[in-house]
């Protein structure tokens, strides 16, 4: 019996190296940072085990700066991109030196680069944690801002506020690459599916986070998350974690960078310490999960369509 299927979705083989750089301490110069996630791009780009060269390397969430409310002012920098200037962006004019540093490690090695994230100083002086997206060629393509912030408080376990300091983005990321449509989101933007389902709908093979979970959420959440936006979507959804802190009082990170499949398999995961994912993504995963489970062409919008308009 033949279903009727979801067209197939557009895109290549393409090989992700996901680089789980340790998050900086409250006492690291910036500096140094961005050497030590320059130097581990560069691993990455060697390969894995097969030494086959990864078509798009990630970093993961405030990689350049403790993970802290009181600290992203301080570290922000002005990156001066919006998607109004998308085209006509010129790195040579960026006051960021991650920017900088980020968009010659993509053109030196010729790959596709999603910097992880960094506190963005915005025009009108607020900040953001922002996601930026390079071509292999070195060009700012895309600059996601984290739409949904960090606020939570669970007694016993974590309370975090981003909202303290930062202000959430307001635009949906997805960037057009040689192997097809990557969704961008950032960490907590995971737990809300909407952004996940448009950027499936709009052809998209896979959402990608820069992430970084705590030890409370991150053992009952983070595989779920993943696998849940997988299997409602049929797209590959990864995170891609700093690893864990082993000194001092700053955060400490789940770690686990992993990718899952459109089936909710796990393509492949880390543990907590510094480390490099090596994982593939194929077109093909997607057209079969999609023909065998038609849910894309099974929606009911005449059913749900008004859900914003429900009343929590
Ligand atoms: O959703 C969670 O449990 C963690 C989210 C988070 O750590 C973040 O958004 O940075």
């Amino acid at each position: 019996m033949a279903l009727t299927a979801a067209p197939p979705v557009q895109g290549k083989p393409a090989r992700l190296a996901f680089v789980q750089v340790a998050q900086p301490g409250t006492g690291d110069d910036k500096a140094r940072n961005l050497e030590h996630a320059r130097d581990k791009i560069a691993e990455a780009v060697r390969g894995g085990k097969d030494g086959k060269k990864p078509d798009l390397v990630v970093l993961p969430e405030i990689f350049n700066s403790p993970y802290a409310t009181g600290s992203f002012r301080k570290y922000a920098e002005r990156i001066g991109w919006s998607p109004e200037t998308r085209d006509g962006f010129d790195v040579a004019q960026t006051e960021s030196e991650s920017i900088r540093l980020l968009s010659e490690a993509a053109k030196e090695h010729g790959v596709w680069l999603i910097g992880g994230s960094i506190p963005e100083l915005s025009a009108d002086d607020k900040v953001y944690n922002s996601s930026p997206i390079f071509s292999p060629d070195g060009k700012l393509v895309a600059v996601h801002r984290k739409v949904h912030l960090f606020d939570i408080d669970i007694p016993g376990g974590i309370t975090f506020k981003e909202s303290e300091t930062l202000t959430g983005g307001d635009w949906q990321t997805i960037v057009e690459t040689d192997f097809g449509k990557i969704g961008v989101g950032i960490c907590y933007d995971v737990r809300f599916p909407e952004l996940a389902m448009i950027a499936a709908r709009k052809g998209c093979i896979a959402m990608i986070y820069p992430a970084a979970f705590n030890t409370t959420t991150g053992p009952l959440h983070w595989d779920l998350v993943q696998r849940a936006r997988a299997v409602d979507n049929q797209i590959y959804v990864g995170m891609c974690s700093p690893a864990r802190a082993t000194e001092g009082d700053g955060y400490k990170a789940w770690g686990h960078s992993s990718l899952f499949d459109p089936m909710g398999k796990t393509v492949g995961q880390l543990e907590e310490k510094e480390d490099i994912l090596f994982v593939d993504l194929d077109p093909e995963v997607v057209n079969k999960a999609r023909a065998g489970i038609p849910v894309t062409v099974q929606r009911r919008f005449d059913v749900y369509a008004d859900v914003s308009k429900v009343d929590v």
